[in-house]
């Protein structure tokens, strides 16, 4: 602690040590299936926004993750899936642990993985590191939302897609650090439905950028990147409007034409596209489908919030309430529509010219 008080940190309460990237390695080592799971979700992504893979990819799972438990019955599930879809898409598991909230509210498993404002961040980035571990070697890749610019340096060798939410994408500081992220980046359009932002976003990122971050090691570093050759815009709707319909998606084509970046869009189903509605995400994702297969050449991927169970609960005082396989963020289709859409485009994408 600095020892001016009286005029530096006077909000602040205490500084709690964490355990730096390195240690947490050291705990939890990246093992040989996880290390190919997660190159070759990498590749496999890469050849897609290069047009040398011709499948959808698919970022489908639970809004959050809180229940590791559930998490990877939900995982185990979609792993099973995706073998029966492999022709037409490649499925990445959505493993989100930290969330954005409008205003306050549970901010995800990393800051609180006991859900009882104990915000034992330590646990939370353990507990977290050892769930993406337990997917990666099921052989199924995943994606999550980068939110805290430090916990990359915790969780990023398990990760093969990374989103830029909707609230961030503005923000300098997320595209630094996406500037520097092993995986493919999708940033969000803002949440009034502004795309120019996340379009300034990728262009921003695939420049080099220096600056402060942490080491391995954990010490405050100046961080120099190369710049991400595979930024992308994800259209996930905003100002009270769906953005995933031909007009905005051939507007958002143009935008991309005249910024000289390549013609790479993925629709997300939820969030304003479905009016946070989820079970109106299947009807987003047959008409992102028809659009395909009409002859669209720029949509290469969607986003599904899905979980074993539908909808979404509150978090009850006693947690011995809650429903398993529930949502505790946004609403989300449930595992049986979760299969009926997945097959249902897989047979649609089969007959795609
Ligand atoms: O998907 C996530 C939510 O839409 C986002 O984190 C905002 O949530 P909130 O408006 O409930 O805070
Ligand atoms: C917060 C999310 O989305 P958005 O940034 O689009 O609101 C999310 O996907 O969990």
């Amino acid at each position: 602690m600095l020892n001016t008080p009286d005029i530096e940190n006077t909000n602040v309460t205490s500084f709690a040590t964490m355990p730096s990237p390195v240690e947490l390695h050291q705990k939890l080592p990246l093992t040989d299936l996880a290390f190919t799971t997660v190159m070759k979700g990498r590749e496999t992504l890469r050849n897609i926004l290069d047009r040398k893979d011709k499948r959808l990819f698919v970022v489908v799972g639970p809004c959050s993750i809180h229940d590791p438990v559930a998490g990877l019955d939900y995982a185990r599930r979609l792993k099973a899936l995706q073998a029966e879809v492999a022709d037409t898409m490649v499925l990445v598991m959505r493993v989100y642990f930290e969330k954005p909230r409008t205003t306050t509210g549970w901010k995800g498993y990393i800051n609180d993985p006991f859900m009882d404002d104990s915000f034992r961040v330590d646990v939370g980035m353990e507990r977290a590191r050892q769930f993406l571990l337990d997917v990666c070697e099921l052989g199924l890749p995943t994606a999550t939302e980068a939110l805290d610019p430090i916990s990359p340096q915790y969780l990023g060798d398990l990760i093969a897609w990374t989103a830029i939410g909707a609230r961030t994408t503005e923000s300098q500081t997320h595209r630094e650090m996406s500037s520097g992220l092993s995986t493919p980046v999708g940033f969000k359009n803002g949440t009034d439905g502004d795309i120019e932002i996340a379009i300034n976003a990728v262009l921003s990122s695939s420049s080099p950028h220096s600056f402060l971050g942490i080491n391995g090691q954990g010490t405050v570093s100046i961080v120099r990147t190369r710049g991400n050759g595979y930024g992308h815009v994800v259209l996930r709707g905003g100002g009270g409007r769906p953005n995933y319909d031909s007009v905005s998606v051939a507007i958002a084509e143009q935008a991309l034409k005249k910024a000289k970046l390549p013609a790479n869009l993925v629709v997300d189903c939820s969030h304003a596209n479905s009016y946070k509605k989820p079970e109106l995400q299947p009807l987003v994702m047959s008409d992102v489908i028809q659009q395909i297969r009409h002859g669209n050449g720029s949509l290469v991927g969607v986003m599904i919030e899905s979980n074993i169970v539908s909808g979404n609960q509150a978090i009850p005082s006693d947690l011995a309430q809650l429903k398993y396989g529930c949502s505790v963020t946004d609403g989300c289709i449930g595992w049986e529509d979760t299969e009926a859409m997945l097959r249902s485009a897989h047979r649609e994408l089969l007959q795609r010219p």
